[in-house]
């Protein structure tokens, strides 16, 4: 088994694993979010014909040379389009047509003048400064040529994509199929919520924060009550749990306590364990698994460590069985505002709080770092990089973060 990998290496044998589980297409009004399975290219233009940005008058841009204050230029209305009729004649010299924002605009026109810019005479219109052809005209394919390709495999759908869609007269869409993840805490000690507090025991806050993190990545979760400190009441979940699902998600029973059955478990489920311990802090005794190409990823019971450990262990991994294309978390340089005192003997993901000022990040550590401490997560936007054998970090130092996605920060 290996043993105390690089968090780089165990991604690598993850990542062995994380290919989408399938296809599915489903109402463009259901896609919001969901990731790309197809690549989506105009089949006509958008607008999908020459049209007027404004309420006024279409005309010939060469009509209106000669237009001046003191010299209006008149024109003869001839028709009025509305958005969503056609034209019912071709413009002529001497002719405009009173059109419609949105309106498609008759041909020989090529330039259209506001409405408060003219003065109407009968059947005429006044204009007193000339158009240059090209004014105020919108013509077909300005935003999106026929043929081009607008979306691609492995995006995520986001409000524009779903508006493109839909101008591309797309009532479905092929996206990934979401995995469906399991997840479950162990641990004798574990209350659900409801339960009356009992001195000794702790709420099973994993399965709810964890959850929470699926359901960010991108996954479906399946969260399941917790598992007593029993190898084969853990084994059997984990059995269970494979079979109804696409991945198995665990928190607790990791370490090398004397309960700490999850790797035992492993084991006794005919799960191929494929390493135990990542150099990393805090989350460093994670152990992860895999059985007819299923993973099983463990994760330390302590709350924060869970945390940071799914986002950067397990996160990749789901957004990869999503079909998403892409970093997990963008990186940026930073500057220590204030300093950390402690030594990393191991590689440390410092929760922090990163804010952007005269061009640069400035970083503060985000409260207390040990790995049980859940409320420093609350304002921490970022995670320093800090490398194996580094001494403390002193106000000015340059760091790497790691910025944690939206929506995990207050
Ligand atoms: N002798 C050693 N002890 C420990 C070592 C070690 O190397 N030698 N490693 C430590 C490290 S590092 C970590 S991290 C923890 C990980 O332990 P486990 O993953 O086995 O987790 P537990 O012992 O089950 O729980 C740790 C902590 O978290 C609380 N917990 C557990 N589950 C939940 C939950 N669902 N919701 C909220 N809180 C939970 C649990 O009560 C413990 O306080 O091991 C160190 N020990
Ligand atoms: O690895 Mo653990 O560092 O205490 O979370």
């Amino acid at each position: 088994m290996l043993q105390s990998i690089p968090l780089e290496k165990a991604l690598q044998i993850l990542h062995e694993f994380s290919a989408p589980r399938g296809i599915e297409e489903i109402a463009v009004a259901e896609a919001f979010g969901r990731i790309l399975a197809e690549d989506i290219i105009a089949g006509f233009p958008l607008p999908p014909f020459n049209r007027s940005p404004l309420d006024g008058y279409a005309l010939m841009a060469e009509d209106t040379f000669s237009a001046a204050k003191d010299n209006p230029v008149r024109l003869k209305l001839t028709q009025t389009v509305y958005a969503g009729e056609l034209p019912s004649a071709p413009v002529i010299k001497g002719e405009t047509t009173a059109i419609t924002t949105g309106a498609p605009l008759p041909s020989g026109t090529n330039a259209i003048i506001k409405f408060e810019d003219i003065k109407k005479d009968g059947d005429y219109i006044l204009i007193f400064s000339p158009l240059k052809p090209g004014d105020n005209f919108v013509p077909a394919g300005e935003d999106v040529v026929e043929g081009e390709k607008i979306l691609v495999i492995g995006e995520k759908i986001t409000p524009a994509s779903l508006g493109l869609l839909v101008s591309l007269g797309r009532g479905t869409v092929k996206v990934f199929r979401k995995p469906r993840i399991a997840v479950f805490s162990c641990g004798d000690e574990l209350l659900d919520i409801g339960q009356p507090r009992q001195t000794g025991k702790i709420y099973n806050s994993n399965l709810y924060a964890i959850t929470a993190q699926i359901t960010e990545a991108g996954g479906l979760a399946v969260p399941i009550k917790s598992v007593p400190d029993d190898k084969n009441k853990i084994a059997s979940a984990l059995n269970q749990a494979l079979q109804e699902n696409d991945l198995v998600i665990t928190t607790g029973g990791v370490s090398v306590g004397e309960k700490d059955y999850v790797k035992e478990a492993i084991k006794i489920s005919n799960i191929n364990t494929l390493f135990w311990k990542v150099g990393m802090k805090p989350g460093t005794p994670a152990v992860c698994g895999e059985r007819d190409g299923q993973l099983v990823i463990g994760l330390s019971g302590n709350p924060a460590a869970s945390m940071i450990t799914f986002v950067l262990l397990a996160r990749p991994i789901i957004q990869s069985i999503c079909g998403k294309k892409g970093e997990n978390l963008p990186e940026v340089k930073a500057v220590m505002d204030v300093p950390f005192k402690k030594k990393s003997g191991q590689r440390r993901f410092m929760r922090a709080v990163l804010t952007w000022k005269d061009g640069i990040y400035h970083a503060a550590p985000a409260g207390i770092q040990s790995p049980g401490a859940l409320k420093s997560m609350l304002q921490c936007n970022a995670l320093i990089d800090i490398p194996k054998g580094h001494g403390p970090l002193d106000i000015g130092d340059e760091v790497k973060a790691l910025l944690l996605p939206e929506g995990y920060c207050m």
